[in-house]
């Protein structure tokens, strides 16, 4: 039996079908999901994938956040079952309180578009385990609200308790404290970031990296060995 890996789709998605793509090219099963549904559909996991979900309007993720599909969704998050956020999914992540933190816009006022240097730093969460811890990787970034900010106490418990999984290197596009990229909850299922891993898992496609698949590899591997 294959791993089914729920990709929701809201308003304003702009990266679900590259999602569903790079599930599939792990070699689990796509399942689309809509905002509006309440059901699931038995997935084992769920991917929210970047865009631009109801305009950002508010800000962004924060009227996502309340779409019918995140109330089952937060439950199950909050019972174990693997979450990603990818971009815009991350700033859904941080408005539903599945991770703490919010996201501003990058502080530089642009939008960036670039292939980012990273270091995984955490390599024992349900999304990073086909890391080495330390390795360092290159995935492409585009956003606009990408500063990761949260107050100190919550910055060192997220250091301490190793809850920070990816870290900019060489330069800090959007001004997060710490040169937060990505941080994981604590029991390590739910993780998001701002960099785009499922651009960059086809070697013809973009840098021509494939630094972003193993996100999906690891994922799969979890399942199938649960
Ligand atoms: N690619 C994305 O998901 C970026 C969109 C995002 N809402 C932003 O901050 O601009």
């Amino acid at each position: 039996m294959t791993a089914r890996i729920g990709v929701v789709t809201f308003p304003g998605s702009l990266d679900d079908r590259d999602t569903q793509r790079a599930v599939r090219l792990a070699g689990a099963e796509p399942v689309a999901l809509w905002h509006k549904d309440k059901d699931l559909k038995q997935v084992d996991a769920v991917v929210l994938c970047g865009g631009f979900s109801y305009g950002d309007y508010l800000r962004a993720g924060a009227i996502a956040r309340f779409s019918p599909v995140m109330e089952t969704l937060i439950e199950q998050a909050k019972s174990g079952m693997p979450v990603l956020g990818i971009c815009n999914g991350f700033q859904i992540l941080t408005e539903a309180h599945l991770l703490p933190g919010a996201m501003l816009g990058n502080d530089h006022l642009h939008f960036i578009c670039r292939d980012q240097k990273l270091r995984v730093e955490n390599a024992d969460t349900s999304w990073t385990t086909d890391y080495e811890s330390g390795q360092e990787i290159h995935i492409p970034l585009k956003n606009m609200d990408g500063r990761y900010v949260a107050d100190e106490r919550t910055l060192d418990m997220l250091e301490a308790e190793g809850r920070v999984a990816f870290r900019y290197l060489d330069f800090n596009p959007n001004g997060s404290l710490r040169d937060i990229a990505g941080i994981t909850n604590e029991a390590g299922n739910v993780v998001g970031l701002m960099p785009h891993p499922e651009h960059a898992v086809e070697p013809l496609i973009g840098s021509g990296r494939t630094d972003g698949l193993p996100f999906f590899t690891s994922i799969l591997k979890k399942l199938v060995n649960a």
